[in-house]
């Protein structure tokens, strides 16, 4: 099998720049973009800026109208606003070229991912074949991967990439994951469990898997990542849309506020001749430095900025809207095995019942995980082989009662036995159905493996208690310092559990955790995050298996460790690519980021209006209503040079936010409040005094140069 992927192809998150605003982007590329953005039908999209367009348009046809002798003011001056406007377009156009231009790097990396393979697709199987690669190879057509289709069988084996997303029904084999993950050590993903799907594009290394493929042509996982990088398909969110609308509405004031000036310039132009005019050129320059150009001009790019960022700490968002509500998360619910633990439960001891012998234990537990493929049930059978010295023959005619979320348990049942395993509480019940109870020791046994945080399995063969199965896990490092910070942020952690009061409690207080649930079913699970929404909480979850899909797909932001099953995937609106419970921390600093950075140039961009107004009305108007030289407190060299150094602070500041709206307001886990507070502060009191120095530094320029 051809297999065309590189190994050295870079990773999506490697192949982004660094985490310097304006690094790694081609300049030139995105001041072409930004020309070409000037068209029309996509300066319509920004109403704010589209104003600003118009009004270019609009003093540029003054000017030339002026040079044939038909001006209301200086054409001079007529030509230095009017290009100044044209930069103002251009800024914002570039602003916006810059933030996409790091989307579409990340998308071309991704799309080097998407190689088309040869996928061995099997068909027309005899219903009886052994699910293993030596019987599947007899009935193998190749087909590029390209073709494949929802449903579709195929096979790998060593050397061959995975042809596409899907799910492991049968096999075990390691996997190297470093195209998607970034990560060169090999992972394991076996069929039954948590650990079962595969992505399109890594390699198995050893072993073979029979996949079933999950995905249409088109709408693969990396498909889905490349749609979402790509500014082009990004959609608004609610708060971009209602701080949109808030824009709109603030020009529409400004331009009626504007309007009703111009009956002034209409007499000035039957009068002309006379000084003691309105140019129409200063109603616009007027106009355009009141309305809020620079949140206009930097909206977009401040949401294309915020996808990046997440993309580069490796979380796949496949919902912009997600996004934005982590950033105002309050609680975050986190699954136990492959979330906060590693998730490979491994058999490590049998505690038998008094009076049980080990080997008795043994045999049933054995017996009873013959045919559970999940990674639990094949550790206990090769533990239990190991305690016996071989394995246990399989008893002929037994049914097997795989493992399910809801009884938690499994086993088999023989001709007049039927043996069962599972987690405690479930067994008690599976007892008590047969007027039997569990045994103190077996109980107590229990109980003490819950304590080291072990994951009890009570093991029953008929109503006869054998004894327990410790499974063991290991809570992934760095955990409890990761969930302190959380609180810090003011986000409950809370972890939900399957497993029993004992176990969630010990691996919840290593973890560092602030609540847990234990023993819950995935309706449970799914009840818990709605009653945090009906308290007016938003939601986060972080989950891996496919119990954890009915929570996933209700949170607000659902992040689905890429570890997990592909229900996990589908059901939440990110991934991690890194399977990092924490991770969420990133997720929610991008999303305040976003926010922040949004109120923060909102509130500059308001702010700056007082002096602008300050530098523009005595100008304009100091001919028409000489009372109002009362107000020219910056004592501006000429009302032109007045008027031009406002457009051009106007136009520069843009630029000048550029990588502020790029790299986001830094975030601190600080409260809201204080947060509002401080961004108030610096932002508002910033907006307000740094235009007076800006507009005076530039008319001190233009006098100094004789430019106005
Ligand atoms: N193969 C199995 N056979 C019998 N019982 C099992 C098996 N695997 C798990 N159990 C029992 O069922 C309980 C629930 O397991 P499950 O994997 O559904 O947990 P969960 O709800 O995903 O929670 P978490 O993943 O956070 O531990 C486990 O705690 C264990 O006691
Ligand atoms: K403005
Ligand atoms: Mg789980």
């Amino acid at each position: 099998m051809s297999t065309h992927l590189e190994p050295s192809l870079p990773h999506p998150a490697a192949a982004v720049p660094g985490r310097r605003a304006l690094s790694g982007i081609p300049l030139g590329t995105a001041l072409k973009e930004s020309l070409l953005k000037l068209r029309p039908s996509t300066q319509v999209r920004n109403p704010v800026m589209f104003t600003v367009y118009v009004g270019s348009m609009l003093t540029t046809l003054l000017w030339i109208a002026g040079l044939s002798g038909h001006a209301d003011a200086d054409t001079g001056f007529m030509f230095a606003v009017s290009a100044w406007l044209w930069f103002t377009v251009l800024f914002a156009n570039f602003a916006e070229a810059l933030a996409e231009g790091r989307g579409k790097q990340q998308a071309a990396a991704l799309r080097g991912l998407r190689t088309t393979v040869i996928a061995r697709v099997v068909q027309g199987v005899p219903a009886d074949t052994p699910a293993t690669a030596e019987a599947y190879r007899g009935h193998v057509t190749e087909r590029p991967s390209g073709s494949l289709h929802k449903g579709d069988i195929v096979l790998v084996e060593a050397g061959g990439t995975i042809p596409g997303d899907g799910e492991i029904i049968a096999g075990i084999a390691s996997v190297d994951e470093s195209a998607i993950t970034g990560e060169s050590a090999p992972v394991i993903r076996e069929a039954g469990g948590d650990f079962s799907s595969v992505t399109g594009g890594t390699r198995v290394l050893s072993d073979w898997i029979i996949v079933q493929v999950a995905a249409n042509p088109g709408e693969s996982f990396l498909d889905r990542m490349i749609a979402m990088v790509e500014s082009a398909r990004r959609q608004k969110t609610p708060n971009e849309i209602a701080l949109n609308i808030l824009l709109v509405g603030l020009t529409l004031v400004f331009l009626l506020v504007v309007a009703t000036l111009l009956p002034f310039s209409f007499f000035a132009i039957s009068a002309a001749g006379q000084g003691t005019v309105i140019a129409i050129t200063a109603l616009v320059a007027l106009l355009v430095c009141l309305i809020p150009t620079t949140i206009g001009g930097l909206l977009s790019a401040i949401g294309v900025a915020g996808m990046s960022r997440m993309m580069r700490a490796n979380v796949i968002a496949t919902s912009g809207r997600a996004v934005e509500a982590a950033g105002d998360v309050d609680v975050l619910l986190l699954d136990k095995t492959g979330t906060i633990t590693f998730g490979n439960r491994q058999a490590s001891a049998f505690h038998p019942a008094p009076g049980v012998a080990a080997d008795v234990l043994a045999r049933a537990a054995c017996l009873a995980s013959q045919a559970d493929e999940t990674p639990e049930g094949r550790s206990i059978a090769a533990l239990a082989a190991r305690q016996l010295g071989h394995m246990p023959e399989a008893a002929a005619g037994a049914a097997f009662v795989p493992f399910s979320a809801h009884t938690r348990m499994s086993g088999v049942d023989l001709a007049d036995r039927r043996i069962r395993k599972g987690a405690v509480d479930a067994m008690q019940g599976w007892l008590a159905g047969q007027g039997a109870m569990l045994p103190e020791a077996v109980a107590r046994a229990a109980d003490d493996a819950g304590r080291r945080g072990s994951t009890p399995l009570v093991v029953c063969d008929g109503r006869a208690a054998l004894g327990v199965v410790e499974l063991k896990d290991i809570v992934k490092p760095g955990m409890r310092e990761r969930f302190g910070e959380l609180r810090r942020m003011g986000i409950k952690t809370v972890m939900i559990t399957g497993d029993n009061k004992l176990t969630a409690a010990a691996i919840a207080a290593e973890a560092g955790v602030d609540d847990f649930l234990a023993q819950a079913t995935p309706e449970a699970k799914l009840a818990l995050i709605r009653r945090y929404q009906a308290d007016g909480r938003l939601v986060a979850m972080t989950g891996d298996g496919t119990n954890d899909a009915p929570a996933l797909a209700q949170a607000d932001v659902a992040v689905a460790m890429n570890s997990g099953t592909q229900a996990a995937k589908e059901a939440g609106n990110m991934v991690d690519l890194d399977s990092d419970p924490t991770k969420l921390i990133e997720v929610v600093e991008t999303g305040k980021q976003m926010l922040m950075t949004r109120g923060a140039l909102t509130t500059f961009s308001i702010a700056n209006d007082v002096a602008k107004y300050f530098a523009i009305i005595p100008a304009a108007f100091a001919g028409v209503y000489p009372q109002l030289a009362a107000l020219n407190v910056m004592r501006l060299a000429s009302p032109s040079s007045a008027i031009l150094s406002a457009v051009v602070f106007n136009a520069l500041i843009i630029i000048v936010l550029i990588p502020l709206a790029l790299k986001g307001v830094r975030y601190r886990p600080l409260g809201a409040a204080a947060l509002l507070r401080r961004n108030l502060l610096v932002y508002g009191l910033g907006g307000l005094l740094v235009p007076f120095a800006g507009i005076k530094l530039i008319d001190m320029i233009l006098a100094a140069t004789g430019l106005a």
